[in-house]
């Protein structure tokens, strides 16, 4: 059985499965406004750095698309009336759009990517035409460069485990399958390459707390492609590597700085430092739309802190389940657990010196001393 796909698009319309309501009711729901899509991101009605991207690029593309359709020669939408007056509409949009959610700068790469074409020179038709026509691109191109990734991440898992008899066990933090993407996936997309060749022995992913992307999400992902796998809470994750033969830890990325620090899923940091001290290898997983070359370390990257409200609460259906399934929101805490004595940060940054690899669709880039991921995409 396929994986659900995080957005679907149809001529007319585009939609979103609501990830609040995974894994019990599946529901899509219409984007059908810019305001829409922000508002899905910020709630995390989607998440996941690519998917986001591919989202806000799909409700912009679609928002400049519905003004060349409907607007005519005769009464044409006021803001396409000049290639100044569509720049002076869009680009607030493109801004506002980015306002969604802080840290992942996939949003940010696509973002600048579509202002770029608001630039160019021509009739305004043709400008939305190409800009409508680059905003596709940035949600159609991301499944060909997962499984690209994932293949040279399955790859780099291989040779650092020296290609087990029997195949091999990886861990994974986090979501990063096609629910978090356009499809397929990134450190999710290496696991599953690994066991499409036949070289996986086990995946292990962690609940991922307090969203809980990896017991809601990566658990159903991984049931669906029928991947062995088990689940750890987040604090089990020295225990798994003092009593288990883990070859490699593969996680995603929200962005990576230039020189290979890494803001990934709260808890990535923690197994990296496990991983380093269990001399297991540890590889970030990323298209290179997740590279910010404009900033030169992890220090400069811009950590989201969530409602403190989401750490107190957890999502699923009422036990035990019965049909229809009964969705439920339980607070956890006790009332007198305020904001103020909640710490509720979504990610954290892995210094580079715990980084094995950052694999990208251009192929495997082994850190080292002087590290510079800008000149390992200029070759
Ligand atoms: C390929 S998804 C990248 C990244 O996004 C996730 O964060 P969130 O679920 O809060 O959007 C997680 O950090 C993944 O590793």
């Amino acid at each position: 059985m396929a994986p659900l796909v995080s957005i679907r698009t149809t001529d007319s319309k585009i939609e979103i499965v609501d990830q609040l309501l995974l894994p019990h009711v599946v529901q899509y729901v219409e984007i059908a406004s810019v305001h829409d899509a922000h508002s899905a991101i910020k709630t995390m009605r989607i998440r996941g750095a690519p998917a986001i991207a591919s989202l806000a690029s799909l409700a912009i593309g679609a928002h400049v698309e519905q003004a060349l359709n409907y607007g005519s020669s005769s009464q044409p939408v006021e803001w396409m009336q000049s290639t100044d007056a569509l720049r002076a509409h869009v680009v607030p949009l493109l801004d506002f759009l980015y306002t969604a959610r802080p840290t992942a700068v996939n949003l940010g790469a696509a973002v600048a990517r579509l202002r770029l074409v608001l630039d160019e020179p021509g009739d305004v038709h043709d400008v939305a035409k190409q800009f409508v026509k680059e905003a596709h691109a940035v949600a159609d191109e991301d499944v060909g460069r997962n499984k690209e990734m994932s293949r040279h991440g399955a790859e780099w898992v291989l040779e650092q485990a020296g290609n087990p008899e029997g195949g091999v066990n990886v861990l994974t933090v986090c979501n990063t399958g096609s629910l978090a993407t356009s499809g397929y996936g990134t450190a999710l997309g290496v696991i599953t390459h690994l066991y499409e060749t036949g070289k996986l022995k086990r995946a292990y992913f962690t609940q991922s707390a307090p969203y809980h992307q990896g017991s809601r999400l990566t658990a159903m992902e991984l049931i669906a492609l029928g991947i062995p796998c088990t689940m750890i809470c987040d604090t089990m994750v020295g225990s798994l590597f003092q009593t288990h033969d883990i070859h490699a830890v593969v996680v995603g990325a929200d962005r990576i700085a230039r020189n290979g620090d890494t803001a990934n899923k709260i808890g990535t940091y923690n197994a990296a430092v496990l991983a380093k001290y269990h001399k297991i290898p540890f590889a970030t997983i990323a298209p290179v739309s997740t590279v910010d070359l404009a900033i030169p370390d992890g220090t400069h990257i811009p950590i989201e802190h969530r409602p403190a409200v989401e750490a107190t609460l957890a999502r699923g259906a009422v036990y035990p389940r019965t049909e229809p399934v009964e969705q439920a929101v339980v607070q956890i805490t006790p009332d007198g657990l305020g904001d103020d004595m909640i710490y509720n940060p979504s990610f954290d940054v892995t210094p580079a010196e715990l980084i094995s690899a950052v694999v990208t669709e251009r192929g495997v880039h082994a850190i080292r001393q002087g590290f510079d991921m800008k000149n390992e995409l200029q070759t």
